[in-house]
């Protein structure tokens, strides 16, 4: 990667949308970790540590950590160039310990407060994580406790998301959960279309709208997908959170070049560039967006143009927020 693009990329002013807070800690974070508390055999307890393979925190050390791993996480994307961020997490409890999924929320929201209070020149706002896995109750809970934060939070708790397992669940026993939300004032963004086949699903949680949506791999006919789920996406206008490593590394695009952002792209679809998961996938959103540039011939106007319509798709307060 020559210097001085990669210096372009990494001063472009950028806004990430799509950030797992735990698939974001990065190895020299968790390197941190093991060398200051080496009495928690922290090594043990992760997976393999790799390039592309799965490398998440250990949920024990996570929460008890949580804490300095957001604040180093919103620290990487501030270094990075990262202007305005939305993470987003799993509320998670420990019974142990005591601590509680309010308590988690509380301590991510702390974090934030920190950085701003560093003087990091970065905005963040929080997305609660609904992960389909643990099903509709504690989806409810979920909503129920975003509700409670955006209340509550300065503005900072903004919205859910919808993640995990996609091939676990169905999204139609989640809708009036996610119709909750949406009524209260909470912003969506719902990883669709991850996997194939998924049309019912889609087009089903397609009618709220959400407010954007995380992949969307197979939602145009080329991939399986329907005209029918791409006309209801281009009626509504919902932006697209696009994570071009994470969808190679994770193998549901076959390579770079195929990856869908090129179909939305030409369509001059709102397209955002996002990480996903930066630690698990070692890359960060300057990289992404080199990549897009490099795989899809972009010139730097274009990238510019990019990284600045990505101000339109944020869930925070309309501000002047001039990407520069
Ligand atoms: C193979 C892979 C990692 C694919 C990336 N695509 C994803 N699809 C759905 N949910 C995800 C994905 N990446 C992260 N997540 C969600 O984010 C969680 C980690 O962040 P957190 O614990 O919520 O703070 C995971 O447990 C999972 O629920
Ligand atoms: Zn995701």
């Amino acid at each position: 990667m020559d210097n001085e693009a990669g210096a372009f990329y990494r001063k472009l002013p950028k806004v990430e949308l799509h950030a797992h807070l735990n698939g974001s800690v990065s190895v020299q974070t968790m390197e941190k970790l093991i060398s200051r508390k080496p009495h928690l055999n922290i090594k043990h307890s992760m997976t393999a540590i790799g390039k592309g393979q799965r490398r998440t925190l250990d949920e024990f050390v996570f929460l008890v950590f949580s804490f300095q791993v957001a604040t180093d996480v919103i620290r990487e994307f501030a270094a990075d160039g990262v202007k305005y961020l939305e993470l987003r997490s799993t509320p998670r409890e420990e019974k142990n310990t005591g601590l509680t999924k309010k308590s988690y929320v509380e301590t991510v929201i702390k974090a934030i407060q920190q950085c701003k209070n560093e003087g990091l020149d970065i905005d963040v706002r929080f997305l609660l994580a609904i992960d389909r896995r643990n099903g509709t109750e504690v989806a409810m809970e979920t909503v129920e406790l975003a509700e409670e934060f955006m209340l509550s939070s300065d503005g900072l708790v903004v919205g859910l998301d919808l993640s995990g397992d996609p091939t676990v669940g169905h999204g139609k026993d989640l809708l009036p959960v996610l119709q909750r939300a949406k009524n209260c004032g909470l912003k969506l963004s719902l990883h669709l279309s991850e996997v194939p086949s998924q049309l019912e699903e889609s087009d089903l949680l397609l009618n709220l709208p959400p407010d954007r949506i995380g992949h969307g791999t197979f939602l145009h006919p080329e991939v399986g997908g329907s005209q029918s789920l791409v006309d209801k996406v281009l009626k509504n206008n919902i932006p697209l959170e696009l994570c071009l490593t994470s969808n190679v590394k994770g193998k549901t695009v076959p390579s770079y070049s195929k990856h869908h952002f090129k179909y939305w792209y030409q369509l001059g679809h709102p397209s955002v560039i996002c990480t996903d998961d930066k630690g698990v996938f070692c890359t960060d959103l300057s990289q992404e967006y080199q990549l897009a540039a490099t795989t899809f011939s972009l010139s730097r106007e274009a990238v510019w143009q990019l990284s600045q319509q990505a101000i339109d798709c944020i869930f925070g307060p309309e501000m002047p927020l001039v990407l520069q």
